[in-house]
Formats: C-alpha cells, structure tokens, sequence
C-alpha cells in the first residue's frame, strides 16, 4: 500500500464543545489504482484529504504514505516528505499568472533542489503526458479551464509523488472537459504508480476508479472494489 488511512479521528472546536469530522475511517490506496471518495457537503471529504497530505494532524490514528508513518516525523520531516511524495490538484489550478506552462512546473522542480535544465525536460516531458506540448510556453490566460487543470496536473507530478491527492478536479469543468481531466487522471495513476484519491460529488465520474468509499457525517458507510487493473 502506498497511503495507509487507519482508523482516523479528527474532531474541531465547535464553541465549548468539539464537532467530530472524521469518525475511526480506515481507507488503504495501493499504488498505481484510484480510489474515489463521494459523500454528501460537510462528511469529512476534504477533511480526509488534509489528514491524507499531512496538513492537518488527527487526533488519532495513523497515516503512512510510502511506508513513512507520518506520525513518527518531525516538522522538517514532514514538509519533505509532502514535497518528495504528496501530489495535490485541488478544484481551482491556483497557477501563476506571469509564468509560462513549463514555467509552472519547473519552480516546483526547482525548490526540490532539481538542476535546472533536467527541471526543464521533465516539465516539457509531463506536458507531452498531458496532452499540452504545444503549450509549453502559453501563459494560464492564454490557456483553456482544462488546459489550466491539466497544468496543474502536471505540476502535481513533478516531483514523481507517491501518492496523488485530487479533489473535485472537474467542478470548474464542462461535462466533456471533466471526463477528458478524469480519463487523464486515471490514466497518469496507472502509468506512474501512483496511489491516487479523488473526491467528488459527482457519481457520473466514478467509471474509470478502483474502488470507490463512500463517507457520511464523517464516517465510512459503504465500500466497493470495482474493476482494479493496477
Ligand atoms: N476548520 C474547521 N473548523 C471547524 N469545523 C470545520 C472545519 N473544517 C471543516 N469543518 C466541519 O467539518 C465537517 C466536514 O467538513 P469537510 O470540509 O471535510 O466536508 P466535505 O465533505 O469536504 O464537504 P464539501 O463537499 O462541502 O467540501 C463539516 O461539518 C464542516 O463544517
């Protein structure tokens, strides 16, 4: 497995008491499949997500991605281990304006410590991947929503991450450009092995996943295996 979930809890402060977000979830993603979770607003989705990219500590259980047990690792560790094996695509690309694609890409590379022109091939290598070659050197208003989610998706990829963290990639998409983004998605899970979880509210979305969890007021209710090819 690539990113264990074990029996997470994590509550906030709700005036004098503390409101339970995540209720003792347990969720494993092996490398190179996609696991999506679906839920209702306000069950703990995005919540999970945090606890998943070590932005947010639980109150209890554990959370290992690429055999690190993050509860073990200091601060530093941490911000290393989010830099070197946690890719994250959230809803909105959130890209610099100034920079060009590769650009995007290559100051991702670059505070990883990664020589400059190796920066660049892999950048211009990902954007191939992504369908954005002839983009390369586009800045985001000259791009597309979906070329902007697929730049972002890229970037995500830079650092090779073990694991990917996606949430509602596709809710700034038409429905055809957020099928194209998902397709994409899966297919990038698979050939780069990486462990992949992707929040949505969107049912029409769940062909091409592994296994789908599905999650209320903070807690596992159902599962599914569906066809793993990783
Ligand atoms: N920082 C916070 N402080 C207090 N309560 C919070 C905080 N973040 C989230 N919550 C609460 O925790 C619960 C889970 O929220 P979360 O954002 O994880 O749900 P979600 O499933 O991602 O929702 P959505 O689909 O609307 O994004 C909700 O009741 C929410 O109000």
């Amino acid at each position: 497995m690539t990113l264990d979930l074990s029996h997470i809890t994590l509550t906030y402060p709700d005036g004098s008491s503390r409101l339970t977000a995540l209720d003792d979830v347990t969720v494993s993603v092996p490398a190179g499949t996609v696991t999506a979770l679906v839920g209702p607003s306000g069950s703990g989705k995005s919540s999970l997500l945090a606890v998943a990219a070590t932005l947010i500590i639980p109150d209890s259980g554990r959370v290992v991605v690429a055999g690190n047990d993050t509860t073990r690792l200091s601060r530093e560790e941490l911000t290393d281990l989010r830099r070197t094996s946690i890719g994250t695509i959230f809803q909105q690309p959130n890209l610099l304006p100034s920079l060009t694609a590769v650009e995007q890409l290559q100051v991702v590379a670059h505070l990883a410590g990664t020589p400059a022109a190796s920066a660049r091939a892999r950048g211009l290598e990902l954007l191939d991947a992504v369908g954005l070659a002839d983009r390369a050197d586009h800045r985001p208003h000259q791009l597309s929503g979906g070329q902007r989610q697929r730049v972002n998706i890229a970037r995500a990829l830079m650092n090779e991450p073990a694991v990917l963290l996606v949430d509602e990639p596709t809710s700034a998409l038409d429905h055809e450009r957020g099928a194209a983004v998902l397709g994409l998605l899966t297919a990038l899970t698979r050939e780069r092995r990486t462990a992949t979880v992707l929040v949505t509210h969107d049912r029409s979305q769940l062909g091409g996943v592994d296994a789908v969890v599905e999650i209320h007021d903070g807690a596992v209710t159902a599962r599914s295996e569906l066809a793993t090819t990783g």
